[in-house]
């Protein structure tokens, strides 16, 4: 099937996800230099709402506009951080993903004024992080650190913490290289110091079931590795079932020698209680062994941890 004249790209407006659209939209070029490509950009209620985003109903707060627009027909092709698209439910009715993009550094940042790093931030010092995966896991290693509610797209939040409204920052060093920001790093996480959340530093292609031509044009741009990763993290936190409120950590990796493994974390708020697992999926598929891993968290007490924490 010959690939379309135009594909329409919908995608969150925040300055990093139009430069993921930037990156998709040159990759394409390359692949397809007669595709043209237009930008749909809109406002999602993650966006929107600065607040709470446990007190948003439902979930997929980042990612709802977007869909919608790809089901209307407004736009052909979606990029998604895959860090925020639900996994705990399959993709919206209609829609399929198409590629996932080589994957991007999985690591958390510590951006800090002075550039400290994080051993070195004196007793008190205000984090700007609302994440539960970030307050947990901080809570656990530096509980002398005090955890302060940041919401907002990586531009303001630095914009926050330049007007000192916290005294360090965390966020993904993926994020901050996007954004062109990688020069307020001050310490680059080690995962074992920070696991990563589920999706971390991938981006990928959603588009309408069925637009096989589409479909086409853009399974080019996929990554293979990053495939497998992307789909035993996302089928983990499917099993699991976690919340907004729940800590929860997961990466998967495919090794030199392409073998994948999947790590992953449940925590209580307070990180006092850390439940790990590690396989390696020898022969089983992605899918399964994301499967295996949340059952053997579920084992030792997931549910009941998952459960307890108010939603
Ligand atoms: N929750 C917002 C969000 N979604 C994806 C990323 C980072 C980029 C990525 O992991 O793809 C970020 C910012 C952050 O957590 O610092």
């Amino acid at each position: 099937m010959s690939a379309p004249e135009l594909i329409r790209i919908v995608s969150r407006d925040s300055p990093m996800a139009l430069a993921q659209v930037e990156r998709v939209r040159a990759e394409l070029a390359a692949l397809h230099p007669g595709v043209r490509t237009e930008v749909v950009p809109v406002k999602t209620t993650g966006d929107k709402w600065l607040g709470d985003l446990s007190r948003v109903e439902g979930k997929g707060a980042f990612t709802k506009e977007v869909d919608a627009a790809l089901l209307s027909g407004e736009a052909d092709l979606a990029v998604h951080c895959v860090k925020d698209v639900p996994a705990d439910r399959p993709l919206p009715a209609g829609t399929v993903f198409a590629a996932f993009l080589k994957r991007d550094d999985v690591r958390d940042a510590l951006v800090h004024p002075d550039g400290l790093t994080l051993d070195e931030l004196p007793e008190g010092t205000r984090v700007g992080t609302s994440s539960v995966r970030r307050v947990a896991q901080l809570a656990a290693t530096h509980p002398h650190l005090r955890c302060v509610p940041f919401r907002g797209n990586a531009n303001r939040r630095l914009a926050k913490l330049a007007a000192g409204e916290a005294d360090a920052l965390l966020l993904a060093v993926s994020g901050l290289e996007r954004i062109g920001r990688a020069d307020v790093i001050s310490e680059v996480l080690s995962t074992e110091a920070m696991m990563p959340p589920i999706g971390a530093g991938i981006l990928a292609l959603q588009c309408r079931e069925g637009d096989s031509a589409l479909i086409d044009a853009v399974s080019g741009l996929g990554h293979p590795a990053t495939h497998r990763e992307a789909t035993a993290e996302r089928m983990f936190l499917h099993v699991l079932q976690g919340h907004c409120n729940s800590p929860i950590a997961g990466h998967a990796h495919v090794d030199r020698s392409g073998e994948l493994s999947l790590r992953a974390c449940v925590f209580t708020p307070d990180g006092k209680v850390r439940l790990n697992a590690h396989e390696w999926a020898g022969r089983l598929d992605p899918a399964t062994l994301g499967t295996s891993v949340a059952v053997a968290l579920l084992r030792q007490g997931a549910r009941e941890i998952i459960d307890g924490i108010a939603h």
